[in-house]
């Protein structure tokens, strides 16, 4: 490899590729957990740096706001991004959305003072909504044919009703703890998200190796979540009740066991919530020293 004078160009050849991901918030760590799971790893000494190496010399991580990630993807400051839908949604950014990591789930809700006059969104002609998703609000009552005032918030959005800023909100909720907490109630649904794993498209084509190699990480530790990997030893004879008590993926792998004749291990992959019952099942069918392991990773 040769490298050029340019420190700038330099750091580009050997980061071939930049992911963003949340510098704090409540998805950040999942996915600094997510990372670390499928092997790349973060490197940062626990320190508030803005980049981090990985254990790939090639991808490095950009630490950086929610809400600014898909912009960044967009414009190609970083080739991969890990951020929740809603954030891509406000952004209108153009990004190619890879992989839905399956945590982070939550809506964006159109919400509403228990005691409040107006009930249904068609109420809110005129009326005050503040929120932290203007543009997504914007574009949910243009739909509905109804204009509100929208008041752009930088947070704690619950609380402007009772404090006379507003009559109804648009924000997110998955537990509704927050909502009741402040007496609001639900009456529409603006928008469902969870955590993406996006990319910028140029880079989905020019950087299509690596990027897939990282998708296929993630997407491993992702397919895992909820399976085990159960093992156990039968009798020849017993294999077919076995069979069909083991749902596993493409069925379950018999083998022989070298030491008797007479038996074979029975490997498969279940879901963890059916391993209670599996293993009552296949003890009654005569299954003996089994094993329930975790997966950390299914590559299919
Ligand atoms: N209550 C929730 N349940 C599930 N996911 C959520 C919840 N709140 C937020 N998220 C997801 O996490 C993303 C980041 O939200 P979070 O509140 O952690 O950061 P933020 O408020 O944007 O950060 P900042 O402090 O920079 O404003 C959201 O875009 C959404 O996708
Ligand atoms: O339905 P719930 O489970 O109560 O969750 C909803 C809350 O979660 C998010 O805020 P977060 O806690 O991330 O804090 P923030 O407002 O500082 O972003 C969101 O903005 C809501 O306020
Ligand atoms: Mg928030």
């Amino acid at each position: 490899m040769t490298y050029s004078t340019n420190p700038i160009q330099d750091r580009n050849q050997i980061f071939s590729i930049r992911i963003a991901i949340p510098n704090k918030g409540r998805i950040s760590i999942p996915i600094r957990e997510l990372i670390e799971q499928s092997g790349l790893g973060i490197f940062d000494n626990g320190e508030r740096t803005l980049i981090a190496r990985t254990r790939d010399p090639h991808v490095e991580i950009l630490y950086a706001r929610p809400i600014d990630i898909p912009e960044y993807v967009a414009s190609g400051v970083a080739d991969l991004g890990i951020t929740g839908h809603d954030m891509v949604i406000e952004r209108s950014s153009h990004v190619t959305e890879l992989l839905d990591l399956g945590f982070g789930n939550a809506s964006v809700v159109l919400a509403v003072p228990d005691d409040s006059a107006l009930k249904t969104p068609k109420d809110l002609e005129g009326k005050r909504v503040s929120t932290e998703f203007p543009a997504i609000t914007r574009k949910y009552f243009k739909k509905i044919g109804v204009i509100p005032k929208i008041i752009p918030v930088g947070g704690a959005c619950e609380a402007t009703p009772s404090l006379g800023i507003s009559d109804a909100i648009v924000d997110l909720a998955s537990s509704g703890t927050t909502l009741r907490q402040n007496h609001l109630q639900v009456i529409d649904t603006v928008l469902d998200t969870s955590t993406f794993l996006i990319a910028n498209p140029l880079s989905c084509t020019s950087k299509k190796e690596k990027i897939d190699e990282i998708h296929l990480a993630l997407e491993s530790v992702i397919n895992a979540k909820g399976k085990c990997y159960l093992m156990m030893n039968v009798k020849r004879t017993s294999v077919d009740t076995i069979r069909t008590i083991i749902p596993g993926m493409g069925g379950p792998t018999i083998m022989e066991v070298a030491s008797s004749s007479d038996i074979v291990a029975v490997h498969a992959v279940v879901d963890e919530e059916k391993v209670y019952q599996l293993i009552n099942r296949l003890k009654q069918a005569g299954a003996k020293d089994i094993l329930v392991m975790n997966i950390e990773r299914l590559i299919r």
